[in-house]
């Protein structure tokens, strides 16, 4: 049976080039959230009502991203985008070389979306045209990047942010993290290009893939900042 609680320093050690200097707890809260005594003590009431507000939040934004693909409100739900949830809390201790690492190196998020909420250490950033741009902390602001296979989903109407956690030095930084897709890996269907979006002047890029096959491939290939897009990518 899979573990709902991991604790890692780095999920894709030996795999990717660079190690994360960070360490993670994770749980993976839907479907199947654990029982009250699988959570540790010291964080069981705040993980059980941030995963219950990170789910209402999610119901919301599937709306809403269904309605900017041209769909109806409800489809991004209906395929089982809100089924599958994991909350990871991240803690990134202070580094005497900051310059010599990466808190989180170069990466897209594999799955649909991801909700994150930082402290007010920063760090974030996202890769706009070819340059990293801080994302600055906002008290209770949250950020969402749109996952990989959202941007599958969607042939590319949506792109998926490349991100990564630079280190500030002085202080250590949390951040907590909803990921909707990537832990429900019993979720046999299989995800491309939404049917209603495909035309003659628009035919798939992509090809489907089940949660399963995209997870096995994301922890084999590591956060070696490169997109595992190309993986998916159909032949022109
Ligand atoms: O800690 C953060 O702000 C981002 C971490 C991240 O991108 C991830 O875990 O996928
Ligand atoms: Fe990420």
């Amino acid at each position: 049976m899979t573990k709902k609680v991991v604790y890692n320093t780095n999920f894709d050690l030996y795999s990717s080039p660079a190690a994360n200097w960070r360490d993670t707890i994770l749980f993976h809260m839907a479907p199947n959230p654990p029982e009250p005594e699988q959570l540790p003590t010291c964080c069981r009431e705040i993980v059980t009502e941030f995963s219950k507000e990170m789910l209402n939040l999610g119901d919301v934004l599937f709306q809403l991203l269904s309605e900017a693909l041209g769909l109806r409100s409800n489809h991004l739900k209906e395929i089982g985008c809100l089924e599958g949830m994991d909350t990871a809390y991240n803690y990134y201790p202070v580094c005497p070389e900051p310059e010599l690492t990466l808190g989180a190196t170069q990466h897209t998020d594999t799955g649909f979306i991801t909700v994150l909420a930082q402290d007010d250490i920063g760090g974030l950033q996202v890769l706009h045209r070819n340059r990293w741009v801080d994302v600055p902390p906002m008290s209770q602001g949250l950020v969402v990047n749109l996952g990989t296979l959202l941007q599958v989903m969607s042939n590319d109407k949506f792109t998926s942010v490349e991100h990564r956690v630079v280190l500030k030095g002085a202080e250590p930084r949390v951040s907590a993290i909803s990921f909707f897709g990537i832990g429900y890996t019993l979720n046999t269907r299989l995800y491309g290009p939404v049917e209603e979006l495909l035309s003659e002047d628009n035919p798939p890029k992509y090809k489907k893939t089940t949660i399963k096959d995209l997870v096995a491939h994301a922890y084999k290939q590591g956060l070696d900042g490169t997109s595992f897009l190309h993986h998916l990518k159909l032949m022109d």
